[in-house]
């Protein structure tokens, strides 16, 4: 139907480009790749080899692809990060790293000797930005930019499972606002809500990387701390009381709402359930509460 000649500029003309490329890493050949909008112009590439070109951690990355997808003989689609900076020998081409969803289909014939197979690049970046984004909104809070409740109890069974398997300490810490409705009453929802905001900024300021700070609901805050025991909890919970009521104190609030009670509990080999964890940390903050507010309580463990 079409000539030789057609064939090769329809090839020629695809918008993603199509590398074929051996088992070895070489660059045979490349196809498309027209829509600069996305792509750079990669025929520099031909007839090197990834480990001339790409990064060491790259290189080995899509020789590892190559060979799963001949290994399996069927087509393997992959996601990945690759900025123009990666690759020498590109021109042209979007300055930002684009995200890629690579098909990866085995060839059924040798190229020199070599399988080969034909990979598909297809620039997925704003489904990418889109899915983070969406990801994003589902786990985090929009007003103290804190997790939210889904995203802990989420954290909460992968820590609950940790724990019953490698018995490392682990513990959560439930605190909420004093007072607080007085100072809705008093100030107004938006006065409350800069509290809120308030609160979250001096949480993400304070807690360590590996602990994840969420708004619980309302006026309720958790921090959930691995390889953490009470002690050590507390110590973080006590500071991140201090810090709170510093930051209160200096926004200018009627003296109503300044401060945070929390309860803290420590795993235990006994919880069989995340329910009995979170119960255990609110009876410290109902404790904190009923000794005047103001403090950090610990159930003392049965
Ligand atoms: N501004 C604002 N207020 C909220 C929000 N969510 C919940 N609240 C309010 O938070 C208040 C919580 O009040 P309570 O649970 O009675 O607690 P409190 O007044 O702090 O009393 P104690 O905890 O006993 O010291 C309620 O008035 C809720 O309406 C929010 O997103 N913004």
């Amino acid at each position: 139907m079409f000539s030789l000649k057609q064939t090769q500029a329809i090839l020629t003309a695809l918008p993603d480009p199509v590398f074929i490329l051996t088992r070895s890493g070489k660059y045979a050949n490349i196809l498309g790749g027209t829509d600069t909008r996305y792509y750079h112009n990669g025929s520099a590439l031909i007839g090197r080899f990834f480990s001339e070109v790409l990064v060491a951690e790259k290189a080995n990355w899509f020789m590892q692809q190559i060979a799963l997808a001949l290994q399996s003989g069927q087509m393997l689609v992959v996601e990945y990060q690759l900025a123009g900076s990666d690759v020498l020998g590109l021109e042209d081409g979007p300055d930002e790293p684009i995200w890629f969803e690579g098909r990866i289909q085995p060839l059924a014939f040798q190229i020199d000797g070599e399988d080969a197979v034909l990979w598909v690049a297809s620039n997925i970046t704003a489904r990418h930005q889109l899915q983070q984004r969406l990801l994003h909104l589902s786990e985090v809070d929009e007003l103290s930019h804190l997790y939210n409740r889904r995203k802990l109890r989420s954290q909460l069974d992968s820590q609950f499972s940790l724990f019953h398997r490698h018995q490392t300490p682990c513990s959560l810490l439930v605190f909420d606002l004093d007072f607080f409705k007085q100072l809705n009453d008093a100030c107004g929802h938006p006065t409350g809500d800069c509290v809120i905001e308030a609160v979250g900024r001096v949480c993400l300021q304070t807690v360590r990387e590996e602990d994840l700070a969420a708004r619980y609901g309302g006026d309720e805050f958790a921090v959930l701390m691995p390889h953490t025991n009470t002690q050590q909890a507390w110590s973080l919970a006590d500071r991140l009381r201090r810090k709170i009521q510093h930051v209160l104190l200096q926004m200018d609030l009627p003296q109503i709402c300044t401060s945070i009670s929390g309860g803290i509990s420590e795993f235990l080999p006994s919880d069989e359930k995340v329910e009995t964890i979170i119960q255990r940390a609110d009876r410290g903050l109902y404790m904190a509460k009923n000794l005047g507010r103001n403090r950090i309580c610990c159930e003392h463990p049965d």
